[in-house]
């Protein structure tokens, strides 16, 4: 449970932006809608399983896939169809998702 709540995994390709800070939700299925707000989550790289940083979860909240809209593919830093596209591949038949929005927690490196 203490490893389930306190970790996360990202595509290695999306990882710089996390660290760099100019990503800032992630938008997940219920399995992945148990972090605790308030919480510290260290960041791992899913190809590689890599830390990456750690963050600082802010809110998890329902959404369905076709209230999706720009302002969340800014949160993303991503063009909305290529977000949109992503979370079709990664979550194909589920319209009930969850954003997570996090804070990039200081480094110590
Ligand atoms: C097991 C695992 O790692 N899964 C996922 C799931 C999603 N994502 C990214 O979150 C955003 C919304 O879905 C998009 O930017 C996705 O590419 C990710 O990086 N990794």
């Amino acid at each position: 449970m203490i490893d389930v709540a306190n970790k996360i995994t990202f595509f290695e390709f999306l990882t710089p932006l996390i660290k760099s800070g100019k990503k800032t939700i992630t938008i997940r299925d219920k399995s992945e809608s148990h972090y605790l707000v308030g919480s510290q989550v260290e960041v791992f790289t899913l190809e590689t399983d890599q830390k990456v940083c750690e963050i600082e979860i802010v809110s998890v909240e329902a959404i369905r896939f076709d209230l999706i809209n720009e302002f969340h593919a800014q949160q993303e830093h991503l063009a909305l169809p290529r977000l949109k596209e992503l979370i079709k591949e990664i979550y194909p038949n589920t319209n009930e998702l969850f954003v997570i929005t996090y804070k990039l927690m200081p480094s110590d490196t």
